[in-house]
């Protein structure tokens, strides 16, 4: 796994750490890994023109620091001051090397120069970059040299990734002691570009993390073994599809049969179920009417999907209703969310639950849930997925540029795997499926839903195919690549 850990924890890290330490080891540790990785992306470190622009705090004191490494190897190396004072020792080292501190208005230095290093704000900046920081980030950003974050690329909050302005586009962000959340979470994500992490000790100082990253090796779905049978794998039900939107049904249902489902048992209305029967003919299939027997008539299964395509009004909310009453785990999405964003009795039965539930909204249906502007969820997509896990009472999994799996009390899941081709109709509907036979498995919900996450991104990247050469992919081709996905893992 890879781990992040939110500022004031970062904090609290450092400042035990330092308590055991001599003064300056931590930002002498912090400086000496920024160079180095400078000094690895420059052709030759001897004449390389150097600029580093640097804020009022720590930030810009490990990136004066770092600067004079580099200047003592010969580097030319100017600093332009954004804040109205810089770290004194810093500056000291600096000039010491050879270095040159300069007012901020002196940023034709930016454009002729090999390399940046971003050192305005880092885990102390809060809200948009003020000016001059904000010229200064544009101008890097837009130059051609290479541009290093130093901790964190300025103007993005390291806790959230949220962005409130300015925020400097780097092309590698050295980070230290931890990765931070707003570094693998859109939309500060996306201006990280490579992130290296340097080790300065915090180790056994640091907690718990407060999101997580999967790696190949962490994501393991269950295995059939030599005493499986199709019932000991997993049955999944799926309820979905409507007259308007069958073609959702026929996704998911699938996803199912391809996500590892001992047998997938599929209930909708006479058209949809005609086509998943057609498509899929190893589902069991069975037309539906909402009715208090409903769930008994389909048959019994280890796990249920709802609401794919399932339509608006009263029958896409009875079935979420006898969906959400049964006792084993369900997964809602689509149709089904937004039954529950309009009823207060189905809200009322999710919190009821005392079995696993999870909920895949995109930004859109979670603005629903939640009663919130959509943009704040793009915005900030860790604090409202971690509040729906709260309110909903379930597992939520939030799907978009960074998809965020959130449950109570334990690490958000941010899944690295993805392409932003897998932006198409559809490609939700295999999702759900996929998720829901890895909770008829026997996932829990976490693992689950994380799992899912991984390997629909990841088949998602071999449809469309080698990097730097991908092609626009439908939700179809996302579902013929699940078996692959499943073969990449180790
Ligand atoms: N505390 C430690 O032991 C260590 C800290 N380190 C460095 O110290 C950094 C944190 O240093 P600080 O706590 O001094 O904080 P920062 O240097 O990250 O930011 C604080 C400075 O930025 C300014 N600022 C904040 N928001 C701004 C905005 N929106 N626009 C313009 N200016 C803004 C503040 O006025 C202040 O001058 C880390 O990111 C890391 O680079 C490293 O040296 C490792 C050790
Ligand atoms: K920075």
């Amino acid at each position: 796994m890879r781990y992040a850990h939110e500022v004031d924890k970062v904090r609290a890290a450092e400042q035990a750490l330092m308590a055991r330490l001599p003064d300056g080891t931590l930002m002498a540790r912090a400086a000496a890994g920024l160079a180095a990785v400078c000094a690895r992306l420059l052709p030759r470190v001897y004449g390389a023109r150097v600029v580093l622009l640097v804020g009022g705090g720590a930030n810009g004191g490990d990136t004066l620091y770092a600067g004079a490494l580099l200047a003592r190897r010969g580097a030319r190396v100017v600093a332009l001051r954004a804040g109205t004072s810089v770290h004194e020792g810093g500056a000291a080292a600096l000039r010491a090397a050879g270095g040159r501190l300069l007012p901020p208005d002196a940023t034709g230095e930016i454009d002729t120069a090999d390399l940046v290093i971003d050192g305005l704000t880092g885990i102390g900046g809060s809200g948009g970059l003020r000016e001059p920081h904000a010229t200064l980030a544009r101008r890097a950003s837009a130059a051609p040299a290479t541009l290093v974050a130093c901790d964190v690329p300025s103007g993005v909050d390291a806790s959230t990734g949220a962005v409130a302005g300015t925020a400097v586009h780097a092309d590698v962000t050295v980070t230290f002691g931890t990765h931070k959340p707003g570094l693998i979470i859109d939309p500060g994500a996306a201006h990280c570009g490579v992130v290296e992490l340097v080790d300065i000790g915090l180790g056994a100082d640091l907690p718990d993390p407060d999101v997580v990253a999967a790696r190949p090796d962490d994501v393991r779905p269950p295995e059939p073994g030599p005493e499986s049978d199709k019932y000991r794998r997993g049955v999944v039900g799926v309820i979905a599809g409507s007259g308007t939107f069958p073609g959702a049904a026929v996704l998911a249902a699938g996803a199912a049969v391809r996500g590892g489902a001992g047998m997938v048992r599929f209930a909708s209305d006479a058209h949809a179920v005609e086509l998943v029967r057609q498509r899929w003919p190893e589902t069991v299939t069975r037309v539906v009417e909402p009715g208090p027997d409903v769930l008994a008539e389909i048959g019994r299964v280890q796990a249920w999907v709802v609401g794919p395509g399932l339509g608006g009004g009263e029958r896409a909310e009875a079935l979420v209703g006898a969906v959400l009453a049964s006792d084993v785990p369900v997964l809602v999405d689509a149709d089904g969310l937004n039954a529950v964003s309009r009823s207060d009795a189905l809200r009322r039965a999710l919190l009821c639950r005392d079995v696993p539930t999870v909920l895949t909204p995109h930004a859109g249906e979670l603005a629903r849930l939640l009663r919130v502007d959509r943009d704040a969820i793009e915005a900030r997509r860790l604090e409202h997925a971690r509040r729906a896990a709260v309110e909903l009472g379930a597992t939520v999994l939030l799907k978009g540029s960074t998809t965020l799996v959130a449950e109570l009390d334990r690490p958000v899941r941010v899944n690295p795997t993805g392409t932003a081709w897998l932006a198409t109709a559809g490609t939700g509907d295999v999702l759900s499926g996929l998720v829901g036979a890895l909770l008829a498995g026997g996932m829990a919900a976490l693992e689950a839903a994380a799992a899912g996450a991984y390997l629909h991104g990841l088949a998602a990247r071999l449809a469309s195919g080698r990097e730097g050469r991908e092609a626009p992919i439908s939700a179809e081709d996302v579902l013929r690549a699940i078996p692959d996905a499943f073969r990449t893992l180790d």
